[in-house]
């Protein structure tokens, strides 16, 4: 008997970008299961961000089919994501500077908040139950997170890695079935990281996690499946230690260093 693998949530069909005259991503294939955490690696410019973009709609790509559990994803634009079910962290933080902590997480929650806009215009019980409810999860999360105590401070108050924890507490407020994760290890201490990989691997109960990172030791350590892009391509794709092995990578990686060593 042969036990059939869950359907992708998420699968990328040959997707291909240009800029110009430039390839970008050139018939990226990829599939993101159910409870998994999949990375996406690569050099200086192999295509991460882009693909990360791509999957957010900030960038439409010239060929190639997306899919969000089994239907086509077409012009889709960053505002649906949450209604899809898909969170992201950026790399940038992008925390409201005027909101406090919680005020920011609760601005992730919107999805959850669908009778708000009405039912807040007339003060109804109604709007008073959804706030309180939607309050408390979003306390629940930063509890989690471990960043509770900071709920009512701004965020340019607190140090870079509490903030770091914020933008992901605004991420999971939402209960997304993907969490997309742009370069979340991004200076971070090494302890920070640590925690931060716990974390990632205890998401997996609820969520699927795409990780786009520089950072090879927390990719190797969290990821169950790796995609390995140079130059817009995907020259390796498998478990971490088939990935490790794949001497087209140590290729890829070795080259974008000597190249660096060489202009340096
Ligand atoms: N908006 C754009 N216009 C033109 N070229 C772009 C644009 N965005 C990215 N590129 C080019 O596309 C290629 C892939 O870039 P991308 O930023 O996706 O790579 P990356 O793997 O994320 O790189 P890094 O690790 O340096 O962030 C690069 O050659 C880059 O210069």
């Amino acid at each position: 008997m042969t036990i059939a693998s869950p359907s992708p949530l998420l699968e990328l069909d040959r997707i291909t970008v240009r800029f110009g005259g430039l390839v970008a991503l050139r018939e990226v294939t990829m599939a993101v299961p159910p409870a998994t955490v999949v990375g996406v690696i690569g050099p200086n410019g192999a295509g991460k961000t882009t693909l990360f973009n791509v999957i957010c709609g900030f960038v439409r790509p010239e060929q190639g089919t997306l899919r969000w559990r089994g239907d086509p994803l077409r012009n889709h634009s960053p505002r649906e994501l949450a209604g899809l079910g898909i969170a992201r962290t950026l790399q940038g933080l992008g925390l409201f500077a005027g909101l406090t902590v919680l005020e920011n997480v609760l601005a992730g929650a919107q999805k959850h908040a669908t009778a708000q806009g009405f039912a807040n215009l007339f003060g109804t019980r109604k709007a008073a139950r959804d706030e309180a409810s939607l309050t408390a999860k979003a306390r629940h999360v930063l509890h989690e997170l471990g960043v509770d105590q900071h709920a009512g401070a701004f965020p340019r108050m607190l140090p870079y890695g509490v903030q770091k924890r914020v933008a992901l507490a605004r991420a999971l407020v939402s209960e997304p079935a993907m969490l997309l994760l742009d370069e979340p290890a991004s200076g971070l201490s090494g302890a920070e990281i640590d925690e931060l990989a716990e974390r990632i691997r205890r998401f997996t109960d609820t969520t699927s996690v795409v990780v786009v990172e520089h950072h090879m030791d927390l990719v190797m350590r969290v990821c169950d499946h790796i995609v390995v892009l140079n130059f817009g391509e995907v020259i390796a794709d498998g478990t971490p230690a088939e990935v490790r092995a794949d001497p087209l990578v140590t290729e890829a990686y070795l080259g974008a260093e000597t190249e660096e060593t060489s202009r340096a």
